[in-house]
């Protein structure tokens, strides 16, 4: 049970294994609320529109894949305007003026006129801030982090009885958040991976004995690396947190980097920044962590590039010429592309939406492509990864041909985690 008598998690069952984990509602704490009708229902621009209003009991199952016998399982509520709902203290001002001349082209730039920062959440005095301006709506926007600090928000505006809603806006480049398809920004940072990629590929190619190394971001998940592997076909590894690797003997790195020059007369690789850290670690001083908690990453791209060089230095006959493309920033801070910008408008309708129905403590996004409301305790339970006996690294792994680095230990590892057996050729 949480703060004021109020339950952690809504859970509503129904018959053949329906499970709703349902978002909290300011009503759950907040009896006796007048609720006005959505103005969106004399909106011209609608008004063609069949059926805008969401069904107030529409959810979205969490797993649509399903065999005859399959419980129905999790859903959660469908994010969309309520043909009734809204507060009173809904329609107060924001104490920010964000007028529509201030955000008229802020879609069209890069990084946040918010601003943004590592650490620093003190949530009783945000809480306090909060309700020293009379703010009754919180719209939070950030990745995994961000989404904790929202949640105790949320926690600290419920202890505490007010009239605010809290809404997590899922963005980041990592698509490290849990549940949901996938964050905004994160194919806008694939799309422009692309750019280092093709550059590293084309150095790679012109050179003799030419390796291409690109490093990208992904501190804690490689989504960012796989899917600009798989874009773009020239890559022949790509190595991701998830997936250890090693250098050195059958089936090692250096050893397929050899066969494949001998082959190609090049090789192009992508690493994410999280991947073989402990591998690194080996060699380097302990990590350290940044103002948020984060894990400061050794540079791995450099020392890979660095234990390559060593180890053809060491073989006669055989100079490599390799070129490392370090984009860093450079994937993060362009403008969103158009189908990020569409994906963010319809995160803020859906978020702006719910809040104005009344519903709190819950971040909006995208599961099996409908939008909908996740309670902010399923998507901070965990971290979105990778999953290497998922078909999509299987699919990678035959698009690039790399070894699959698996040993037994890793095999038993992925058994264990994911309960399904693993096939290994
Ligand atoms: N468990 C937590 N409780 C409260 N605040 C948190 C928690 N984890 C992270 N934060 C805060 O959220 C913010 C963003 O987190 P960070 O990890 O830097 O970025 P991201 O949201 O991209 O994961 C930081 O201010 C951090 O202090
Ligand atoms: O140096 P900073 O600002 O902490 O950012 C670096 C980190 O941010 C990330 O790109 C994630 O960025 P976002 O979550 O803000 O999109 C990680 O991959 C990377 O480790
Ligand atoms: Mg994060």
């Amino acid at each position: 049970m949480g703060e004021m008598g109020v339950p952690d998690q809504k859970i509503v069952e129904g018959p053949a294994g329906y499970v709703l984990e349902d978002v909290p509602h300011l009503t759950d704490y907040i009896p006796d609320l007048p609720t006005f009708p959505n103005p969106l229902q004399d909106n011209p621009a609608y008004s063609v529109v069949k059926q805008y209003f969401v069904n107030q009991d529409d959810t979205v199952p969490q797993k649509i894949v399903v065999q005859k016998t399959s419980p129905r399982g999790t859903h959660f509520r469908r994010a969309g305007p309520r043909q009734r709902g809204g507060y009173k203290g809904f329609y107060a001002c924001n104490t920010i003026p964000l007028t529509l001349k201030a955000v008229n082209d802020i879609h069209k730039r890069g990084g946040t006129v918010l601003g943004t920062s590592r650490g620093g959440h003190d949530t009783i005095k945000i809480v306090d801030s909060i309700e020293d301006r009379g703010i009754n709506q919180v719209y939070i926007i950030g990745g995994d982090g961000t989404q904790k600090g929202a949640s105790a928000i949320f926690q600290e505006v419920r202890r505490r009885g007010l009239q605010v809603a809290v809404v997590g806006i899922p963005k980041t480049i990592d698509n490290d958040i849990a549940v949901i398809d996938k964050s905004f920004g994160f194919d806008t940072a694939v799309e422009e991976a692309q750019r280092a990629i093709n550059a590293a590929h084309v150095e790679a190619e012109s050179a003799e004995n030419g390796i291409g190394m690109v490093k990208l971001m992904g501190r804690y998940s490689g989504f960012i690396a796989m899917y600009a592997t798989l874009a773009s076909r020239d890559v022949d590894c790509c190595l991701i947190p998830e997936s250890p690797f090693y250098l050195e003997g059958n089936g090692g790195l250096l050893e397929y980097i050899e066969k494949r020059i001998k082959e190609n007369g090049h090789i192009l690789i992508v690493v994410a920044e999280g991947a073989g850290q402990e591998l690194v670690a080996e060699s380097m001083k302990q990590a350290e962590h940044d103002a948020s908690g984060n894990k400061l990453l050794y540079d791995v791209g450099l020392w890979l590039s660095q234990k390559i060089k060593d180890h053809f230095t060491r073989k006669q006959n055989f100079v490599i010429n390799l070129k490392y493309i370090d984009p860093t920033y450079m994937i993060r801070a362009i403008p969103s592309i158009a189908s990020d910008n569409v994906y963010c408008t319809l995160l803020a309708h859906s978020a702006i939406h719910g809040a104005m129905a009344g519903y709190t403590g819950f971040t909006v996004g995208l599961v099996n492509g409908r939008h909908t409301y996740i309670p902010f305790y399923r998507v901070t339970e965990s971290r979105n990864k990778v999953v290497i006996t998922d078909r999509m690294w299987a699919r990678l792994l035959s698009s690039t041909n790399q070894p699959s680095f698996l040993c037994s230990k890793v095999v038993q590892e992925a058994k264990t985690a994911n309960g399904t057996p693993l096939k290994v050729s």
